[in-house]
């Protein structure tokens, strides 16, 4: 697989995603439009004595109870839209597409019976404003679109074939006519909606990419100093509300000038980046955390760990970085490349910067005692 396509796929899952929601926010106005479209032709049925009497004519009295069930779906759906505590269920989207599907068969009946009627100067305007109400709520998911739009073609299509309503070939051009502008302005529209989502995936991105470049150190990939920063401050703020346990190592390679000096920048590179797998793996509880400080320097983090736990960690890191013997020609301390190690553990109310500096400390008294070893801190050496 090309690192294309999990994005690609990635992109449609969110643009489905993205048209699941859209139909519940868009719902709310087309549920509007045909609330007020059935009101307008219940009223004009009862005020206009005309049309009563042309509707009452037909045996079932099919187009009020069209108009009357068009009216309480489209109000109740609205309501529960409206009321639901998660906008973004997918139950509520199911029951908006669901909706969009009983609506369109009720006005396929509807229309069915105004041409039955012979009342056809409705017809043409309130099936064009529909279908359009219907293109612009819905242009994003085409498959809910014709839903709605395909029962409602065929019925009027349907009806003007059996009762020879409309058999000229100007009302064919035009129905075609009204196809194709509805086609092109759901494909306009459809293209403005992915360039929207496509924008902001490409925003999250960047976010990402910047929130990577600012937390991590990029020749490692470990966290930097920033981030380390945060780590401390989160964990001594979780052991100070837990009583837990904290200790931290700081990590320095012995005579690192020295082995840029002898194999050159791009090997010293190398080996940073082989001290900080080796820092990684020498950590294994979850939550534990190492971080590049800056040049030749680490750090290591451990919630939840004492001095016995860090001694284990520091002993295992010295163990490793031998076994993995990195040759370091200009070391007067081994052959291979060594680490100085300080620990510190924390203590209630001690703070981040004295937590640190105690493991400064440390790392130094270790340095001072020869390199390629770790030390915990300790106040009366300190003194002296
Ligand atoms: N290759 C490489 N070298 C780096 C990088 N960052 C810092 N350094 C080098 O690391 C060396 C650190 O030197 P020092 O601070 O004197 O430390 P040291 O030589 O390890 O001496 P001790 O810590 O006392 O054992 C310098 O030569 C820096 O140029 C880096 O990203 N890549």
């Amino acid at each position: 697989m090309t690192d294309k396509q999990p994005r690609c796929l990635n992109f449609e899952l969110h643009a489905a995603e993205m048209r699941r929601q859209a139909i519940t926010v868009s719902a709310s106005w087309f549920l509007w439009v045909n609330i007020l479209f059935s009101l307008f032709i219940l009223g004009r049925n009862y005020f206009s004595p005309e049309h009563l009497v042309a509707v009452l004519h037909h045996p079932l009295h099919v187009l009020e109870s069209a108009m009357v069930l068009v009216l309480a779906a489209s109000s109740s759906v609205l309501f529960i839209l409206r009321m639901a505590p998660d906008r973004e269920a997918i139950w509520l989207s199911q029951l908006a597409k669901g909706t969009v599907l009983f609506l369109s068969l009720t006005w396929a009946i509807s229309f069915y019976v105004f041409i039955a009627s012979g009342d056809m100067r409705v017809i043409f305007p309130l099936a064009g404003l529909l279908l359009f109400t219907a293109l612009i709520s819905l242009y994003f998911d085409a498959r809910v679109l014709l839903t709605f739009i395909v029962p409602i073609w065929l019925s009027i299509l349907v009806s003007a074939f059996v009762y020879d309503q409309s058999p000229t070939a100007l009302n064919a051009v035009l129905w075609l006519l009204l196809a194709a502008l509805l086609e092109s302005g759901r494909r306009m529209l459809n293209s403005w909606f992915l360039l929207a989502l496509r924008r902001g995936q490409e925003k999250r991105d960047l976010i990402k990419q910047l929130e990577t470049l600012a937390s991590y150190d990029p020749l490692t990939g470990i966290a930097n100093r920033r981030n380390f920063q945060q780590q401390l401050d989160n964990a001594i703020h979780e052991a100070s509300q837990t009583g837990g346990e904290l200790a931290m190592i700081m990590v320095d390679v012995d005579h690192f000038k020295r082995f840029n000096d002898h194999y050159g920048h791009q090997a010293g590179d190398i080996c940073l980046k082989e001290v900080a797998n080796q820092l990684k793996s020498a950590v294994r509880k979850r939550g534990d955390s190492v971080a590049r400080l800056g040049g030749e320097e680490f750090a290591i983090l451990l919630p939840g760990g004492g001095s016995e736990a860090a001694h284990r960690v520091a002993r295992r890191l010295a163990w490793r970085l031998e076994n993995l013997a990195i040759k370091h020609a200009a070391s007067p301390v081994s052959q291979h490349v060594t680490v100085s190690q300080g620990i510190s553990v924390w203590k209630p109310d001690m703070s981040g910067t004295v937590f640190i500096a105690q493991a400064d400390a440390a790392l130094y008294q270790a340095k001072e005692s020869g390199r390629n070893r770790w030390n915990e801190y300790d106040v009366a050496r300190d003194k002296d």
